[in-house]
């Protein structure tokens, strides 16, 4: 928490780098305090190394929820879900991410940049943001993900 805002942890590869810093200013807007953990520009680098970073700072209860972008928002999405405490799942649309929510319980939501535009990762991001567990017939499934 950063004051009474929630800190929700953001990074990407530098194809999602365009993206990332956009949805920043729109954690602002929602009421969330973005920890930003790179990269800091277009140049290329390794999207495992991202995915990594927010998997330590959830780990370290740096934040509770974070946000990954890389081209596709696959390669990311492997990464993220090697950690155990991560379950990350890419979206591509308000649906999506609505359900990785509800069924997934998704502690990390993966955008690919290179797939969806601006104004549908802002509503990923909302809807996401916004959606709790429904637990009930999910709670075991996700118990089982280990
Ligand atoms: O989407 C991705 C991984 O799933 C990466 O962003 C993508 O592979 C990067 O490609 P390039 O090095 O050609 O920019």
């Amino acid at each position: 928490m950063t004051g009474n805002r929630e800190t929700i942890a953001i990074a990407s590869d530098h194809a999602g780098f365009e993206l990332k810093e956009a949805l920043k200013g729109t954690l602002e807007e929602l009421g969330f305090s973005p920890l930003d953990l790179g990269t800091d520009g277009p140049a290329s680098v390794d999207y495992p190394d991202f995915a990594g970073k927010l998997a330590s700072t959830l780990a370290e209860d740096k934040a509770k929820r974070g946000v990954l972008v890389c081209g596709t928002g696959i390669g990311i999405s492997i990464a993220a879900n090697r950690h155990r405490h991560i379950r990350a799942g890419v979206v591509h649309d308000a649906t999506t991410a609505r359900l990785t929510r509800l069924h997934n319980n998704a502690n990390v939501l993966c955008l690919g940049a290179r797939i969806i535009g601006l104004d549908v990762a802002k509503d990923c991001l909302r809807v996401f943001l916004e959606t709790d567990f429904e637990g009930g017939r999910h709670q075991n499934r996700v118990a089982k993900l280990g």
